[in-house]
């Protein structure tokens, strides 16, 4: 025991009495916040019920309804306080810090203790500092000796004179110890040695040096994060979230950042975090369901429909149209074309009402085309949508006095001619009888109604085809590149295809929106402040370009391991971060690199460092445990040795996967591992929740996630036979914490026969 301990326990036992009062006395506040709440809650209604009944009082009981409705504004606001401040006690009791620094300022000496969030006495002294606090930088920065740390009259020096790491439960010390190093190894010893369970935790206590720059980042518009696997991007970023809302607590809250997730498991294994940070989670989003919501009524293919339909399949003519639609020059290719669109090229469509065109193509193309084309397209289109509209009220303005219309009216009962003219029109009606104007502004909103639809499609631009303009656009390439003119024209020819079962290749999406977009002067949301893109090597340009112009007010941060790419070539982190600064125009770029592994044993990491041709970058964080092991069996064989594994592993593990190559192989191991007596949920791309500690799935399903133990399924030359997989074998290891085993059905795969040595090897039999 720390011969400290004793002392230390002490001031936690009184830091503890603290918050217990306080804790008392915030949940007296809240229960009486909360009955004010509802009493005037109470109130507001009985007033506003019988009021609006008598006419007379109609003017008083609107003003008065607005000052009641800022009274209960003003007690909810009260009660959110409290039960903030509830939550924010009751999360802190059982272990209210985690670290401790003194530091001398010229001469001033003063002991500070880090926690969840703060805690400040009755005089105001921190009892506990929030660790985003800017002095408690100093715990995750600094090493003994000479330090800085941020204020708003700048930086301050200050002599950092130890530095202490308690682990805390139920308010009782269990283990504390000085350090010199950023954040002791003990501790992060301890926390990695921990089993896994379904859902990711914090980080706060632990956090690395380089992990704290991604953190701490407040000025890039372009933060780049390049980590082998492993290397804590995912829990950085999370942490970063929460450190942003501390920091912008007035002008950022959670609706305001969007994390694009590489799949809907990945959103649900996160989830807790930032609750256990006492902050509300950010908005999560696959680009699937991303762009799907955008293009309402297709169903936009997803990287892992594409993975499954294999490579191979996919011709080298494809590819290559593939890979323009997927690159940044995208962009100036469809600004080209949308120019050079003229009144006949452009793609316009009827707008029906009730089966009949209400304005034909052919109205709309002759509209256009009365404006100049001194006009950029999209200034005509917006043009065209004004004139339109004006068209509309037109028509309507010209019905008013139709009789059917009238005969509509006076079938309507009091209630729905009421709605029809809101409270207010109709009681200044009923009292100044002027009947004739009001039925000209029923009749005029009865036909408004009426048009409804009419009016959306116009809002919302619906007026002309952005799928046969984007297959235009498609034979418009091939003229652009003679050479592969045929490949762009089949191109085009499955774009329809595809498009009559409403369904979208997934390297279509991102052009056709920009398309759509350029045309209309649409498509951007600006109240999104903050976007994560989470491994970015599975985005292409054209799709990460997509997104700034989607979120353009907002700052980006984008992280990922080339290394674990699906498709593409590893790149490195500078050229990584040179093509992300040209394509985002990012004023501030920031590149991090992660090397420092902390998922995985140190003999896992040995493995899968093995498999890459520049594996020896990645250092692995020193926690020993058993080299992965490697069985080969056969076809007769194979059910049972992958029982007698999963039966082994289990003993000492949570959490086990058997992660496959494809989605097919997960579901024939599913359908094997039946016979055996326990249960195994099978995973796939449209599940979002993990409910067993043993699963089967896909590996690049298990992106983002880990495990205590992982079995990769037939690892053979068969499955494996080249080094385009060696990404997905290297993902599969890295997803192991404590374990490893593989298991090949014939002979194994020559990318992990080249790596033997850091494997332990049973051959048939054995
Ligand atoms: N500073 C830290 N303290 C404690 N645990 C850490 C720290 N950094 C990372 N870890 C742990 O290491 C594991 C990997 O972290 P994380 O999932 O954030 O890495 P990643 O870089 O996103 O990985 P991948 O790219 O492989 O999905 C997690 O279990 C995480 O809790």
């Amino acid at each position: 025991m720390h011969a400290d301990q004793p002392v230390e326990q002490e001031r936690l036992d009184k830091v503890v009495v603290e918050i217990d009062q306080q804790l008392e006395n915030a949940k007296d506040a809240y229960a009486q916040a909360h009955s004010e709440t509802r009493a005037v809650e109470g109130n507001y209604i009985a007033n506003t019920s019988i009021n609006t009944f008598e006419v007379d009082d109609a003017m008083e009981t609107n003003a008065e309804i607005q000052q009641q409705r800022n009274i209960v504004a003003r007690v909810t606001e009260t009660e959110n306080i409290m039960r903030k401040t509830v939550d924010t006690l009751t999360m802190l009791r059982p272990s209210p810090y985690f670290g401790r620094v003194d530091i001398d300022e010229e001469g001033d000496q003063e002991s500070l203790y880090i926690g969840l969030a703060s805690v400040q006495d009755k005089s105001g002294d921190f009892l506990v500092y929030d660790w985003r606090a800017p002095i408690s930088g100093i715990y995750y920065n600094g090493t003994l000796g000479k330090v800085s740390y941020p204020t708003p009259m700048g930086e301050q020096d200050a002599e950092l004179l130890k530095k202490r790491q308690f682990t805390i439960a139920d308010a009782k010390i269990v283990n504390m110890f000085d350090t010199n190093e950023t954040v002791g190894d003990e501790m992060l010893q301890y926390a990695l040695g921990q089993q896994n369970d379904l859902t990711m935790r914090n980080i706060v206590a632990t956090i690395q040096q380089e992990q704290n720059q991604i953190i701490r980042d407040t000025t890039s518009d372009l933060l780049v994060v390049q980590g082998v696997a492993g290397s804590g991007k995912t829990s950085a970023i999370l942490q970063r979230i929460a450190f942003l809302l501390f920091h912008a607590r007035e002008e950022l809250n959670s609706d305001q950042i969007v994390l694009f997730s590489p799949n809907r498991l990945f959103s649900s294994y996160i989830a807790d975090v930032l609750p256990s940070l006492g902050e509300r989670n950010m908005r999560q989003v696959t680009l699937a369901e991303f762009f799907s919501a955008r293009l309402q009524g297709l169903q936009v293919q997803t990287l892992f429909e594409r993975y499954e339909t294999g490579q191979n399949t996919v011709s080298d003519a494809s590819l290559q149209v593939r890979e323009v639609l997927e690159d940044a020059t995208i962009l100036d290719a469809l600004t080209a074309f949308v120019e050079q669109l003229t009144p006949t090229t452009l793609r316009f469509d009827n707008i029906y009402f009730e089966d009949d065109v209400f304005f034909s193509k052919e109205a709309m193309t002759l509209l256009f085309a009365e404006f100049s084309s001194n006009y950029s397209v999209r200034e005509r289109i917006q043009m065209t949508q004004k004139r339109l509209m004006e068209r509309l009220n037109n028509r309507i303005d010209a019905l008013v006095d139709e009789d059917w219309v009238l005969e509509a009216l006076n079938n309507l009962d009091d209630q729905q001619y009421r709605d029809l003219l809101g409270d207010e029109l109709a009681e200044q009606v009923a009292e100044e009888e002027e009947m004739g104007d009001a039925i000209d502004v029923a009749a005029k909103r009865y036909l408004e109604r009426e048009f409804q639809v009419v009016d959306d499609a116009l809002y919302n631009m619906h007026f002309f085809d952005i799928y046969n303009q984007y297959g235009d656009f498609l034979a418009y390439m091939a003229n652009q590149r003679p050479a592969e003119a045929e490949w762009w024209l089949s191109k085009r020819d499955r774009f329809l295809r595809e498009l009559e079962y409403h369904r979208i290749d997934l390297e279509d999406a991102a052009p056709m929106l920009f398309l759509r977009d350029l045309i209309t002067g649409g498509g951007t949301n600006k109240s999104m402040f903050y976007v994560f893109v989470d491994e970015m090597q599975d985005y292409t340009m054209a799709q990460l370009l997509y997104l700034k112009h989607a979120f353009p007010a907002a700052k980006f941060t984008v992280l990922g391991d080339a290394e674990q790419a699906l498709f593409r070539e590893v790149e490195t982190p500078a050229a990584l971060l040179a093509k992300y600064t040209a394509a985002f125009k990012a004023t501030k770029p920031n590149l991090i690199t992660l090397n420092k592994a902390y998922r995985s044993t140190q003999e896992i990491m040995d493995f899968a460092k093995a498999l890459l041709p520049d594996g020896d970058n990645i250092m692995a964080f020193t926690r020993p445990g058993g080299k992965p092991a490697l069985y080969i069996t056969d076809t007769t064989g194979v059910a049972d040795e992958l029982w007698r594994q999963v039966d082994a592993l289990r003993q000492d593990h949570n959490t086990v996967a058997i992660l496959t190559k494809t989605q097919p192989e997960a579901e024939a191991v599913y359908r094997m591992l039946r016979k055996y007596p326990e249960k195994f949920q099978l995973l796939q791309a449209s599940d979002r929740t993990r409910t067993s500690n043993l699963v089967v799935m896909p590996i690049y399903l298990a992106k983002g996630l880990e495990f205590d133990a992982v079995i990769g399924y037939d690892v053979s030359q068969t499955n494996y036979p080249d080094s385009e997989a060696t990404g997905l074998l290297y993902t599969l290891a890295s997803r192991a914490m404590h374990a490893l085993t593989l298991i090949s059905v014939g002979p194994v795969s020559s990318l992990i026969r080249q790596v033997q040595d850091t494997l332990e090897i049973h051959a048939f039999g054995e």
